[in-house]
């Protein structure tokens, strides 16, 4: 079974870059893959889907009132407020169109029951998300062809979790009880399944990103979206492309060259949790007993001995400690020895544990201390991880590291030389340069990518030029490294 390119399947909402085919996947018992017919460049563009017909904003208060619910553009400031929906004002008439003239009556019928807590259940994504789908159906605005591609999506049905039947259950019960759809009760129990099984998180890279955003998440999640086509890509936790949200539209993106016939892959979950929290979530979660070659590789980090039993204890305090943070020295001392043993830096945990002593850090608002720190993660630990960070993840920690070299800038410590000063300078400029010419070159020349030159042309203005030296950086930055006592980066790593 192969598919090229179609007139009305699911192909033809597809903008992509090199021929695409849907078949069985090269991943045993996966079901669905899709491959590529042709190589792909490092960071090129596999293929993007400028609108899905499911994209539906998270519900954190904050991302609601910062998220157009049509384009899901996200600044500040540019929206009107209408009866409990964001738009922007040229965006009204086309998510009339879109979605809400089949979704207004039901969502106004519900928030005209008394009942308590009406307004924050249809407020919950997974609700919104089942009555678009059910109304836009109802209202014979899914093509034939489309349906099917929904209904044939895989489910995990009959997996029996509990937690999951819970959500189910009310998810079923509440389309019943407001009449949102003519449906057979069984079709929407599948539907559900279908949209837990199949929804992908929209990630906006980079923009709401800053100093104290929690490391380690190069992006914002600004809502859910359930679209078939995306939905074809199967795991595997060394992937070698990833996803991300220009507003509402879709783009996969290659994290490395992919040779023509490989299938395209991405991982479900964080690419540098532990071999054991990945095997339970993919299993609970997916059905996927994964055994991609990073999997067969077993547990990384330590697993019994002392130093396990190390690991337990900080564990235990990081769960029993007000702030989530364990003891500093108990970490600091954990790390030495686990090097000292051998481990590389990139070894799970000690990624996750330096980034655990950056909060504690910052937290009590020891910015030199937090910049020394975040040097030895850019510069050391991440770059030693294996399978690598995504680039998007890479991008986030550049732009941290910009934010706190001008947090210490601001400090003007006695603490801080002459040269350490000037270091920090041109390194800020350099790097923010930098930021930019990657975010391009990661992301194309989407929003992130225009807003990363906006804030630069801000910052910098006439004369930005002179950051572009890079023996001057590099000079700075061996201070910078020096100071922070971290020896060893190769030049050609700064
Ligand atoms: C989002 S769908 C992917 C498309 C799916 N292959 C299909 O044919 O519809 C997720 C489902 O694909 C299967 N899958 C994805 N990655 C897998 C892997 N690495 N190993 C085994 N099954 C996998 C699992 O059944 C999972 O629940």
């Amino acid at each position: 079974m192969s598919q090229e390119v179609q007139d009305d399947g699911m192909f033809s909402r597809v903008q992509a870059t090199v021929p695409l085919q849907l078949r069985i996947s090269a991943i045993p018992g996966a079901g669905r893959g899709l491959f590529v017919s042709e190589a792909v460049p490092s960071r090129g563009l596999i293929f993007r889907i400028a609108k899905p017909l499911l994209c539906i904003v998270e519900d954190g208060k904050e991302a609601l009132r910062r998220t157009c619910d049509n384009c899901f553009a996200a600044r500040s400031g540019i929206y009107q407020t209408t009866s409990r929906k964001n738009l922007r004002a040229e965006c009204h008439s086309e998510a009339w169109e879109h979605h809400h003239k089949a979704e207004c009556a039901v969502l106004s019928r519900i928030r005209q029951d008394p009942q308590d807590r009406v307004e924050e259940r249809v407020t919950h994504k997974n609700v919104r998300l089942l009555i678009r789908l059910l109304c836009l159906h109802e209202a014979g605005m899914i093509p034939e062809q489309q349906w099917d591609e929904i209904l044939g999506l895989k489910t995990l049905m009959g997996a029996g979790q509990e937690e999951l039947e819970r959500q189910v259950q009310f998810l079923c019960d509440f389309m019943a009880s407001y009449e949102v759809t003519s449906l057979d009760e069984n079709v929407v129990r599948q539907l559900v399944h279908t949209h837990f099984n199949n929804n992908l998180i929209m990630d906006q890279p980079l923009l709401r990103g800053g100093l104290f955003y929690p490391p380690g998440n190069g992006c914002v999640a600004s809502g859910i979206c359930l679209e078939p086509f995306a939905s074809m890509v199967n795991h595997c936790c060394d992937p070698n492309s990833w996803w991300t949200f220009n507003g509402c539209e879709f783009q996969l993106r290659a994290i490395r060259e992919i040779p023509a016939g490989e299938e395209l892959t991405i991982s479900y979950i964080g690419i540098t949790e532990s071999f054991k929290f990945r095997q339970e979530i993919l299993l609970e979660d997916w059905g996927i007993n994964c055994a991609c070659l990073v999997c067969k590789q077993g547990p990384q980090g330590p697993t019994d001995g002392p130093l396990y039993e190390r690991l337990q204890n900080i564990q235990r305090l990081e769960r029993e400690s007000v702030d989530g943070c364990a003891p500093l020295n108990e970490v600091k001392h954990f790390i030495i020895d686990m090097v000292g043993a051998g481990y590389d830096f990139g070894t799970w945990p000690l990624r996750q544990l330096y980034r655990q002593i950056f909060c504690t850090v910052l937290s009590r608002g020891n910015f030199m201390g937090a910049l020394k720190v975040w040097l030895k993660l850019y510069y050391v630990v991440d770059v030693a991880s294996s399978p690598p960070q995504l680039p998007d993840d890479r991008l986030n920690s550049l732009k941290k590291l910009i934010s706190l070299i001008r947090a210490v800038q601001l400090m003007e410590s006695p603490l801080i030389t002459e040269d350490v000063k000037w270091a920090l300078s041109y390194a800020r400029g350099y790097l923010s340069r930098k930021l930019c010419e990657e975010t391009e070159k990661c992301f194309g020349d989407i929003e992130v990518a225009k807003f990363e030159k906006e804030q630069f042309q801000m910052v910098f203005g006439h004369g930005a030029e002179r950051f572009d030296d890079r023996a001057r950086y590099v000079q700075g930055m061996k201070v910078l490294l020096e100071w922070a006592r971290i020896p060893d980066v190769s030049e050609s790593s700064l």
